[in-house]
């Protein structure tokens, strides 16, 4: 419940007054409505139904002065006037329900709005390793199915608020015309809600599995349509089929435990509401002998409130399952904000990229990824400096760290112990935000957005001119093909950029790295799907970059390596540094070169 107490606070910052207009139009709803009812009793009496004395429109508060006053009128204008003034008022009341009803989902849905934004933008400003730890899935389905169950529910509470406010005020009225009858109601009504309780609970429960199931499903069709080349290849279809099949099953069978849930209380409440009627009209013409005139009245407002429990209390049991989704949001909201980088800016404004002088150092640099004190270290006492204009090869086996320096030099993560710094100043902070600015990335598996080439490129610096994205795509030994493309640079590539070959699109994203004209340019891996031919090229290209920024490539092949002015070699979490300067075995495969060890690069 806390966490549903959390989010209309939220609703009431983000609503101000147009929360409290909704509400008050909720009221006046209420009362119009009463209103038009309780014009029943001067009608029935100017129509000869109702007596005017007790027990006719003589007990009604209000119904005998109006019922004199039309009887003052010509004869023939009398119900005339009365079913105009009916017609005029539940006009009133349709108009504004009407506006009250627009008004109501342009409020739900700018709410709604409103936390996908604070949602999305504290995921983007978390860190590197609150995304290591969690599953990419599960944001999606909190983006989406989560948080369309909690804004259903921010609708339903609002849904339920004017539900309980028509109520209050119907109530209200029917004391005034009938304490005694009315208490009788109320006390069943309120043994019926006691035992409703009950259903609330169980509605919780079904919703914790819907929250779990549904959490599965998308966590399940991300890693399946990820790995489909996997399962095709190895003909795995029926066992993933299967698996689907059984989740389903279960997602069918919970939202049916659902609308039993929902179907069991609306007819226990129509069941109750039968008998109440019963022994409502028995108790108030045998026991307390009330009149025709009031007794209409207060039953036809039963008849209609009677509804609005029911209603009240499937709010309320929609809203009951919808509170784990109210609290899987709220959990990943703290954790965010536990994870916020230090220096990320509210208003996105973008700080300055670094310009590296002398260069990156690491001093006696640690760094394990699990929080327990006994997860294994994946670097361990690193020490080295990456001089500034000049291009270091990182080299080792798989497994052994290179990534994780990289990450560490790029300021995606944090030391455990130790430091890194930029031109001898620590890399926290805002100079974290900045040294990122200052690095153009080119990971092992190229990314591409969903868009056309210009738009891709694009991204990273939009005010880039015709000729300068010609320029990256030349570097990048891509010129060729895209001008053979039947759109050229507006050809869109596929989802992940599929439509085109691992080599094709290693060479757009260091196009893409290139066209921001980083201070540091870091290639990991970033030429390992092409062929000789394109790799030659391209190596010439980073080669003329030489002097013009810091270059970091992580290499497997020695032909990577060998332009480079320093070479790192990682081993188990350590960095090596030989004292003869020369690096001969690489991933395990014994290199027939050597590469020349610059003195005193540690
Ligand atoms: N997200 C992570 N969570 C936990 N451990 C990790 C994570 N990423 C890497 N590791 C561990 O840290 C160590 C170093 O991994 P890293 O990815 O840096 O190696 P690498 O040298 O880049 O390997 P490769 O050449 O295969 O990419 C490995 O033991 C790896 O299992």
């Amino acid at each position: 419940m806390n966490e549903l107490r959390f989010y209309l606070n939220r609703l009431r910052s983000y609503g101000g007054m147009r929360l409290y207009a909704q509400l008050a139009a909720m009221v006046a709803l209420g009362l119009f409505d009463g209103i038009g009812i309780y014009m029943l009793a001067p009608m029935l009496g100017l129509l000869g139904l109702i007596g005017d004395g007790a027990g006719g429109t003589g007990s009604l508060p209000f119904a005998g002065e109006t019922l004199a006053a039309l009887r003052e009128l010509p004869a023939n204008l009398a119900l005339p006037v009365l079913l105009a003034a009916y017609v005029l008022i539940m006009t009133l009341q349709s108009l504004l329900q009407r506006a009250q009803s627009i008004r109501g989902t342009r409020l739900q849905q700018g709410f709604i709005r409103h936390l996908r934004l604070t949602l999305y933008a504290s995921l983007m400003r978390s860190d590197w390793i609150f995304f290591l730890r969690r599953r990419r899935s599960d944001f999606h389905h909190l983006l989406t199915s989560e948080l369309a169950r909690v804004s259903q529910a921010t609708y339903l509470f609002l849904q339920l608020a004017s539900s309980v406010a028509f109520t209050v005020i119907q109530i209200g009225i029917a004391f005034w015309l009938s304490a005694k009858l009315t208490a009788v109601v109320l006390v069943s009504g309120a043994a019926i809600a006691v035992v409703m309780r009950r259903k609330i609970r169980r509605a919780k429960e079904v919703g914790n599995r819907t929250s779990e199931l549904s959490q599965q499903y998308y966590a399940g069709l991300t890693d399946h349509f990820n790995g489909i080349k996997d399962i095709k290849s190895n003909r795995l279809e029926d066992s993933y089929l299967g698996w689907f099949r059984g989740l389903t099953g279960r997602m069918e069978a919970n939202f049916i435990a659902f609308a039993r849930l929902q179907a069991t209380t609306s007819s226990l409440y129509k069941i109750s509401s039968a008998a109440l009627i019963a022994l409502f009209v028995y108790l108030a013409v045998e026991a307390l002998h009330v009149g025709a005139g009031e007794l209409l009245l207060i039953v036809v407002l039963f008849a209609r409130l009677w509804p609005r429990f029911a209603q009240i209390q499937s709010n309320a049991e929609q809203i009951g399952s919808a509170i784990p989704a109210f609290r899987s949001l709220r959990e990943l909201e703290r954790e965010c904000a536990d994870a916020r980088e230090s220096g990320a800016d509210e208003t996105g404004a973008r700080a300055e990229g670094l310009d590296v002088k002398a260069g990156i150092e690491c001093r006696h640099v640690y760094f394990k990824y699990g929080g327990d004190a006994d997860a294994e270290y994946a670097l361990r006492d690193v020490c080295l400096r990456i001089p500034a204009g000049k291009t270091t090869a990182i080299v080792g086996k798989s497994g052994a760290g290179k990534s994780t320096l990289v990450d560490l030099l790029m300021g995606l993560l944090e030391p455990e112990r130790g430091s890194v710094l930029i031109d001898g100043l620590p890399v926290t902070g805002e100079r974290r935000l900045a040294l990122r600015h200052a690095v153009s990335y080119v990971a092992q598996e190229p990314f591409l957005f969903h868009e056309s080439i210009r738009d891709n490129l694009l991204a990273v610096r939009p005010d880039a001119r015709e000729a300068e994205l010609w320029e990256a795509l030349r570097f990048s030994a891509s010129e060729e093909f895209v001008r053979r493309l039947p759109e050229g640079l507006d050809t869109v590539v596929g989802d992940r950029g599929v439509r085109l070959s691992g080599g094709e699109r290693q060479r757009l994203v260091l196009a893409r790295a290139i066209l921001r004209k980083p201070s540091i340019l870091v290639l990991d891996e970033a030429t390992s799907a092409l062929d000789t031919d394109n790799e030659a090229r391209i190596q010439e290209a980073i080669d003329r970059l030489k002097g013009k920024m810091t270059i970091i490539v992580i290499a497997h092949r020695l032909s990577t390596i060998r332009g480079a002015d320093q070479v790192v070699v990682i081993e188990q979490g350590e960095a090596i540094v030989r004292e003869d300067g020369r690096v001969s075995a690489l991933d395990g495969t014994s290199a027939e070169g050597v590469v020349e060890w610059p003195a005193g690069a540690r």
